[in-house]
């Protein structure tokens, strides 16, 4: 693993289309209401690259976390049809927020609800693939989520991405993004969970995801947020197989992005080192 103190330079002046991916813990506040000021802000931002020129795929968690919001629900329920109700309650009231506020900068957005088994089939894959060039040509941003009203794994029918760290990855290598920008409720990737590890060093940049980067991953931090940094690693792993670029950085001001577009050494960029050097 690199020096955590080493600033590596940075090149994000090519990246045309890139896809960000917000938590439930970045949406929701501890106390279970949406919150407003980073959705606003994350609008802001995003309308901001389009106008600039730059395709953007937003991917956003925060349907069942905004549905137990709704409900008044402290605890997110176990069981699965009660996940699923919630999540489609909260999709919705999610949507009708991310409409309103994007309408206040002009910006047009569109739902996309997914599950793997529509990305597994050539034929609907396809059909995804065809829509989603047409909303970004269009200059939409496409608002991403799992369909989790019917996404369940079964024996011979498996339908769940996992979380939304994997659903960005693949949203983001089958769309050819160059960037992947995943918003947290952490700064970045640290040498051991900060939470519980006061030692804890931010990792600038890191190259490869090795067995030891997954022993220092530690599980969910939140309540809410269910994929942890493991699955951080893994969605950061699909990305550099497909030689494209991540940054895992804290999603409590989305407005981060226009830092990271600005080569600020923001957060954990990965990047594998052929790459690296290409750029430099
Ligand atoms: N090495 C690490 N570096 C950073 N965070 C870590 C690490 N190991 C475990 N974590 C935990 O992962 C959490 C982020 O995952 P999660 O709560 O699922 O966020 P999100 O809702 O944004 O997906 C952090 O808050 C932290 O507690
Ligand atoms: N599809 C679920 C999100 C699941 C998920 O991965 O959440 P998170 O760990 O907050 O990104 C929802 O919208 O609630």
């Amino acid at each position: 693993m690199e020096e955590p103190d080493m600033k590596a330079m940075r090149h994000m002046e090519n990246v045309q289309r890139l896809v960000v991916k917000i938590g439930t813990s970045s949406l929701i506040h501890a106390n279970g209401k949406i919150n407003l000021q980073a959705i606003d802000q994350l609008s802001y931002t995003l309308t901001g690259l389009v106008n600039e020129g730059k395709q953007v795929i937003l991917v956003s968690s925060g349907a069942i976390g905004v549905g137990m919001g709704q409900l008044g629900l402290a605890k997110r329920p176990t069981k699965i049809q009660e996940q699923q109700a919630l999540a489609s309650i909260g999709q919705s009231e999610l949507m009708t927020v991310y409409q309103q506020r994007f309408a206040v900068y002009g910006q047009k957005i569109s739902q996309v609800l997914l599950t793997h088994d529509v990305l597994d089939f050539p034929k609907s894959k396809e059909h995804v693939h065809h829509t989603m060039e047409q909303l970004l040509k269009w200059g939409v941003i496409p608002v991403v989520n799992e369909n989790d009203t019917v996404a369940v794994d079964e024996l011979d029918h498996y339908t769940k991405f996992g979380d939304n760290d994997q659903l960005s990855a693949i949203v983001a290598t089958r769309s050819n993004a160059d960037l992947l920008v995943m918003l947290s409720d952490i700064d970045g990737f640290y040498t051991k969970n900060p939470n519980k590890y006061a030692d804890a060093q931010l990792v600038d940049v890191l190259h490869e995801i090795t067995k030891d980067s997954l022993k220092r991953a530690g599980g969910a931090g939140t309540e809410l947020g269910t994929g942890g940094m493991t699955t951080k690693l893994k969605a950061a792993q699909s990305i550099l197989d497909a030689d494209k670029m991540m940054v895992l950085a804290n999603g409590v001001n989305p407005s981060i992005i226009f830092k990271i577009m600005n080569n600020e050494p923001i957060g954990t960029l990965f990047i594998n080192s052929q790459k690296d050097k290409e750029v430099i």
